[in-house]
């Protein structure tokens, strides 16, 4: 049947283009990824430097979601912690494999490399990441499905169930709607984006894990990655 985009569904679209492109990481926490030395703990701290950041920038974008200020406050607050990681891996993903004119992903993939981490987690992070790449996403599409993230229902500690889910579900016709009129060549296109969100949670259990042994080699975080991770 033919598919289109309503009025509404057109300006929830911009509303949440225009968020997801308003915050960007500020350029002297961007500057530093390329100047500094490498060394892992160096490598550490700027990378606890730019997710830190990265957590205050979603915090604002989820602000910009509409209806989302309309959820019962300690949902909101149960959503944005129990989302933050994959909304990350969503963000670092795309950042990741757009091939930047300053050599910016390569110096940020070789410092990820270089962190600490273990090559456990290292190898389904850096799939994730491809899988991503091979997408070709389109900005609206990025962003939209960052909000389907961010707006996942079953969260822990979250209530109203119902009231999110059916936020979700409006963010979920509408890109819907966008991968078949963006990618009419590709009918599974839609139901491919949604299996990267599967992807997302097994990297969110990888990271809990990754936590723990940064946290067993003594590394330390800020108080608001201490506060969105609940790590001690
Ligand atoms: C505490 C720290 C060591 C850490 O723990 N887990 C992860 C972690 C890791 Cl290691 C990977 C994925 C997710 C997380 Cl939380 C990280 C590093 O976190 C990030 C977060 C965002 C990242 C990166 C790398 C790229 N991005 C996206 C990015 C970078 C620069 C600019 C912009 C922008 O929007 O302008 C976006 C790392």
């Amino acid at each position: 049947e033919k598919v289109e985009i309503t009025k509404e569904q057109r300006a929830l679209i911009k509303a949440i283009l225009d968020a997801y492109n308003r915050h960007q990481i500020p350029q002297d926490v961007t500057k530093k990824l390329l100047q500094e030395q490498y060394s892992a703990e160096e490598n550490f701290l700027l990378l606890t430097e730019v997710a830190t950041s990265q957590v205050q920038v979603l915090v604002e974008f989820t602000k910009n979601i509409p209806g989302f200020l309309s959820l019962d406050r300690e949902d909101q607050i149960a959503l944005l912690k129990g989302s933050a990681v994959e909304a990350m891996f969503l963000r670092s993903a795309q950042v990741l494999s757009k091939k930047m004119p300053s050599g910016y992903t390569e110096v940020l993939e070789e410092r990820i490399r270089k962190s600490g981490m273990s090559e456990e987690f290292m190898t389904p992070m850096f799939n994730f990441y491809k899988s991503i790449g091979e997408l070709h996403m389109t900005q609206d599409e990025q962003a939209l499905l960052t909000t389907i993230t961010i707006l996942t229902p079953d969260r822990p500690y979250v209530k109203s169930h119902e009231a999110v889910e059916r936020l979700q579900e409006t963010m979920l016709d509408v890109l819907r709607k966008l991968c078949v009129l963006q990618h009419p060549q590709e009918p599974q296109y839609f139901a491919r984006l949604l299996g990267r969100l599967t992807e997302l949670r097994t990297l969110h259990h990888y990271h809990v894990e990754m936590l723990t042994s940064w946290k067993t080699n003594d590394h330390k975080f800020t108080p608001l990655l201490c506060e969105i991770w609940d790590v001690q």
